[in-house]
This record gives C-alpha cells, sequence and structure tokens, in this order.
C-alpha cells in the first residue's frame, strides 16, 4: 500500500470520509465547472420528472467521485445502491443488481473500468434501453429471455477514463473530469472540515496544508485531522508552525511529496540514471503495483513537473533532480 498519507483510503479512515463528505452541491466546494453543470443536467431532469442522463465521474482518487454520486442522489432525492467493477465478475452479478432498483434510483458502479467483459455489454442495453436479456438454460437449448428493469441513473466512477471501451463511454451522457483542486479551493476544503471538527486553525496553517495537499481533498482532510492530533497531544496552538511539525513527522515535504512519491522519484534518478524507465521496471522496483504508480503517484509527479513520460519510459526532470537536491546530468 501506499504511505499513510496518500491519496488511497484505510479502511480506518471510512468513518471520518462520511462525516466530512459534504451532502449537496452547494456544500461541494471548488470543481465549479463540474457542479454547473451537473446543477443544470439534474435540474432539467427534475422539471421534466424523468431520470437525468447516465453521468460518468473521471478523475484521480480523492477527488470526489463517491462524494458526488451520494450528492446526484441526494439532489434527485432518491436512493442510491452502490457497487464496484471488481464484484462484478459476471453478467448475472449485474443482472441481480439492475433489477433490484427501484424507479429513478441511482446505481453508482465505482471503478467501472474494471468490470467484467460479458457484464459491460449487459450494461448497454440497460443503460439504453432499461432492459437486460437474460439467457435461461445452457447449450443449445438456452434461451434469452427480455427483463424490463425500472429506470435508473448509472453513476460510474473511474480513475481511468482511457481504458473504457468506446461503447461505454458513449452511453454516459455527461462525464465530469474532476482536476486537481486549486490551493483557494483546497483552503474552503480545509475551512469547511475545520470546522466540522471543532478545531480552530488559523488561517496560515490552512493555507499551509493547502499547498501540500497535491490538489486533493481526501489528503487534505487527512493532513489537517493529523495537524489536529498534533495539537491535542502536544498542546500546541493550532497555527501553522504546529502544521509545520506535524507534517514534517508525517514525512510530506513542502510541496507535498510523500514517501512513495519521493521514492519513485528516486529511483528514477539514482537507480536508472534519470530514466527512461519503463512503468513495470518502476513498479517492480519501488515494490508497488503498477497501477498506484500510474493512478496515484505519477499524475502528480508529472503536475508537479518533477517527471516527464517519453516513449521509452518517465524520465525526472530537471526539477526532478533538484527536488532531491541533485545535479542533472549535461544534455
Ligand atoms: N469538493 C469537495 N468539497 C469538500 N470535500 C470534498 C470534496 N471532494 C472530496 N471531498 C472530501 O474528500 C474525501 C474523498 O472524496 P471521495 O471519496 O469522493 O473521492 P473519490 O474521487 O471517490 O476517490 P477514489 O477514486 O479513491 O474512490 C471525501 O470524504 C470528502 O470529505
Ligand atoms: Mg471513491
Amino acid at each position: 500500500m501506499t504511505g499513510e498519507l496518500s491519496a488511497q483510503v484505510a479502511p480506518a479512515e471510512l468513518g471520518y470520509e462520511g462525516a466530512l463528505r459534504p451532502a449537496t452541491l452547494a456544500e461541494f466546494v471548488g470543481q465549479e465547472k463540474v457542479r454547473e453543470q451537473m446543477g443544470l443536467l439534474l435540474g432539467a431532469a427534475q422539471i421534466e420528472g424523468r431520470t437525468p442522463d447516465h453521468i460518468l465521474l473521471a478523475g484521480p482518487p480523492g477527488l470526489g467521485k463517491t462524494t458526488l454520486s451520494m450528492i446526484v442522489a441526494a439532489e434527485l432525492g432518491v436512493p442510491i445502491q452502490q457497487t464496484s467493477g471488481p464484484a462484478i465478475q459476471h453478467a448475472g452479478d449485474l443482472a441481480a443488481v439492475l433489477s433490484s432498483l427501484v424507479p429513478g434510483e441511482v446505481l453508482f458502479i465505482d471503478e467501472i473500468h474494471r468490470m467484467a467483459r460479458s457484464a459491460e455489454e449487459m450494461l448497454y442495453l440497460a443503460m439504453e434501453d432499461f432492459k437486460v436479456d437474460i439467457m435461461v438454460g445452457k447449450g443449445a437449448g438456452a434461451t434469452s429471455v427480455p427483463l424490463e428493469l425500472s429506470p435508473f441513473t448509472l453513476v460510474g466512477a473511474t480513475t481511468r477514463a482511457g481504458l473504457l471501451p468506446n461503447p461505454l463511454r458513449d452511453r454516459f451522457g455527461f462525464t465530469a473530469h474532476l482536476e486537481y483542486y486549486a490551493n483557494a479551493e483546497l483552503e474552503g476544503v480545509l475551512r469547511r472540515a475545520a470546522g466540522l471538527l471543532d478545531f480552530p486553525l488559523e488561517q496560515a496553517g490552512i493555507a499551509e496544508i493547502a499547498g501540500r495537499s497535491r490538489g486533493t481533498p481526501r489528503i487534505a482532510n487527512r493532513l489537517l485531522r493529523r495537524v489536529r492530533d498534533y495539537t491535542l497531544v502536544h498542546n500546541t496552538a493550532p497555527d501553522a508552525e504546529s502544521v509545520n511539525a506535524a507534517l514534517s513527522l508525517y514525512d510530506v515535504d513542502e510541496h507535498g511529496l510523500d514517501r512513495l512519491d519521493r521514492e519513485v522519484l528516486r529511483i528514477i534518478v539514482d537507480r536508472f540514471a534519470g530514466g527512461p524507465v519503463g512503468l513495470s521496471t518502476l513498479a517492480a522496483s519501488v515494490g508497488e503495483e503498477a497501477e498506484t504508480i500510474e493512478a496515484v503517484v505519477e499524475p502528480f509527479l508529472m503536475r508537479a513537473g518533477l517527471i516527464a513520460r517519453s516513449p521509452r519510459g518517465r524520465i525526472a526532470t530537471s526539477l526532478g533532480w533538484s527536488h532531491l537536491g541533485r545535479t542533472p546530468p549535461p544534455m
């Protein structure tokens, strides 16, 4: 697993995630464009008394995909059923979920790019016509029986929109591309969370955490809780000084790089002389899954300008070299 403060959720954190999760579009901080687009989509459907188009939420971990799926259901005033791609191993798994939906319900499929192929094909028809074909019997005697479904809204989430087959992507009426948050937006996320946690962190401290949160609300909230722990245990003031002390204890550097980010950068620079190095070699060297490196670490390191992708693999930029206190070799 990635470091303590990475964008992935540890089971123990789930309670906090729930407590800090905004429940309405109005409470959802930042992502102005997505919020406005989504507001229109939901508003129009409500005026016409129909289910809205299916929604695809695409973007890196921790930016609010699960949160938005719950907001969709809350704004529409309908129940939500949640499942995930890896839980749908067969078309039958999906048929069971689809046939249990009540009219208008939101079906949230997380990591939708990891669903079984056979289920994917069933989903096409379900999304388009609210119907599925159930196969009954085996071999030559097998027949397909059509089954009508209640109208529903599918909300799919993926960290890897590129992996979705085109026919599936095309059946979503709206795709929200979630972008990393600007620091000012993260400050908004943090102010809201600090209020909910009853933690009067001063503005300079809020700004300091925002700058180290890798554009990610989940990380911002997590760092905030670690800082709060620190002030409780050491009985220090809720100020920027406590933030600095707490975050250096947790190995989050001034740019928000955590242990794993630095490890990836260090391996490219030290072991592969700055690269290029392929994804799988890199993953094996760090002892992490290639998917984690690709979905969590790389987008951040690239956005920070510390690494770049070349056709032959990942390379450290001169900024990447100097971030580690090293001098890049002459070109
Ligand atoms: N726009 C936002 N405003 C306030 N808080 C937010 C916002 N987006 C996310 N959060 C906070 O960040 C946490 C993580 O968000 P969420 O679980 O929705 O991310 P995700 O995109 O589903 O991540 P993953 O890809 O790992 O499933 C939430 O618990 C919520 O508290
Ligand atoms: Mg999620």
